[in-house]
């Protein structure tokens, strides 16, 4: 029997999972992979091998939708029933907020899974879902050890000018300030970058997913990022609004339009581009529309990227690498296209044969910026953390020897 992890990573429009065993030795093994993604339309669950061999596939059929919940007890299920000589000994969960008490990553209890229940007051789409899997494992296998990996952690590095909001001292001592977001796989990106572009100091992730963001990194640390209180504003998302001045929201609130509880349902579900384009939120669906209202989506999102890389080249006092990761930063060349293509001005010159292929490099050699796609490994950041924490925690360890049996996979 082999003692596993398993690292789960809710992300709004997909539930990812990894299993990877203990290793005394360094960095936790992959033993399989797998997600469920576009959940919300047509869900479908894929999972791999250690080398992307398709071990199960499943759908659930167009115009289906299946929420968090539903899809965590499909990956316990076919863990439980398919995979072989596996014991699960701990689980490590992505967690977007750790709020002012969890700055890294921590040991589960009780205690704290109801304080970062009580931070969906400020994240409430992500947050209440990741908890929820936290609360899920607990409840199906007690004991079992489980650690929380926080999106919020990395970018405890920017500086104070970076997390405050110009806002009164009441306003900012409740709790209002810049958290950002996508800090896991910020944090994978930030430890390949020194065997990708070792010289490269200046540097912009754009991590664009179901959700998307920005990135300003100085020697691999945030100093910038474009979710801010909220995992809400910078970007356009899927459904997400992305920024939107505060002065149109007072006003729709104003004219009663809606109350705070429908103007959150419009801003995290119906916005971004689902919203501007009026057929759908996935990329995949807007690139193959001729329809204008999808192509014009697709060009408000370039533009967002395109304003926020230039405001980024100067807080960081100019630009050695530009990185693209996530679902769309991995798949889509029309998207790193039009935005190499604005960054002209920067000294960015596009390889596009190597775009068309996902990269690594998509710049050509005289490129002054260099260009890549690096995929992330969210789950990997989390196993390695939840091992950490296991193997160096006592009280863990008790645990893991009491409850040795508790969750046994075939
Ligand atoms: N080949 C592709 N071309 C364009 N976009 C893609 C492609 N494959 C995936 N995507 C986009 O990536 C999104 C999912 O990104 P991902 O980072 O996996 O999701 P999540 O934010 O849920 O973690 C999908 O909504 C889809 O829009
Ligand atoms: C923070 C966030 O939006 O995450 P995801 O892209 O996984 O939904
Ligand atoms: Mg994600």
């Amino acid at each position: 029997m082999t003692d596993a992890i398993i690292a789960i990573n809710a992300g709004s429009t997909s539930l990812k999972f990894g299993a990877y065993g203990m290793s005394a030795a360094g960095s936790p093994p992959l033993l399989c992979r797998g997600q469920i993604d576009s959940m919300q339309d047509a869900p479908h669950f894929s999972a791999r091998n250690p080398i992307g061999k398709s071990l199960d596939q499943h759908d659930w059929g167009t115009g289906h939708a299946i929420d968090h919940k539903e899809a965590l007890r499909f990956v316990i299920t076919w863990l439980e029933s398919n995979v072989s000589a596996m014991k699960v000994v701990a689980a490590g969960h992505r967690i977007l907020l750790g709020g002012s008490r969890f700055e890294v990553p921590a040991r589960i209890d009780a205690d704290m899974l109801d304080y970062l229940e009580s931070l969906a007051e400020v994240e409430p789409s992500h947050q209440t879902f990741n908890v929820l899997g936290a609360r899920a494992l607990a409840e199906t296998f007690p004991g079992l050890p489980q650690i929380a990996c926080f999106d919020s952690s990395f970018h405890k590095t920017m500086p104070e000018v970076a997390k405050t909001y110009a806002l009164p001292k009441d306003v900012r001592d409740a709790g209002v300030r810049h958290w950002g977001y996508h800090g896991i796989s910020y944090d994978y990106i930030a430890r390949q970058l020194p065997h990708i572009v070792p010289q490269a100091r200046r540097v912009i992730v754009a991590h664009l997913g179901g959700g998307s963001s920005m990135c300003a990194m100085l020697d691999g640390r945030s100093v910038e990022t474009t979710m801010g209180f909220a995992a809400l504003s910078g970007l356009p998302m899927a459904t997400r609004s992305g920024d939107v001045p505060p002065g149109a929201l007072l006003y729709l609130l104003r004219r009663k339009l809606f109350d705070g509880k429908s103007l959150e349902e419009m801003l995290y579900h119906r916005a971004g581009l689902l919203g501007l384009s009026g057929i759908s939120g996935d990329m995949r669906v807007l690139q193959e529309s001729a329809d204008s209202r999808a192509v014009a989506a697709v060009e408000h999102f370039v533009h967002a990227m395109t304003k926020y890389t230039g405001a980024y080249t100067a807080v960081l006092g100019g630009l050695d690498a530009f990185v693209f990761t996530a679902g769309i930063g991995e798949h889509s060349a029309p998207v790193r296209a039009a935005l190499c293509d604005k960054l002209a001005w920067l000294g960015v010159t596009l390889d596009e044969q190597a775009n068309a292929a996902n990269g690594p490099r998509i710049s050509t050699p005289d490129s002054r910026v260099s260009v890549w796609v690096v995929p992330t490994d969210e789950e990997l950041m989390i196993a390695q953390h939840t091992q950490a924490l296991v193997m160096h925690d006592d009280n863990a360890s008790k645990i893991t020897s009491q409850s040795s049996g508790a969750f046994h996979l075939k």
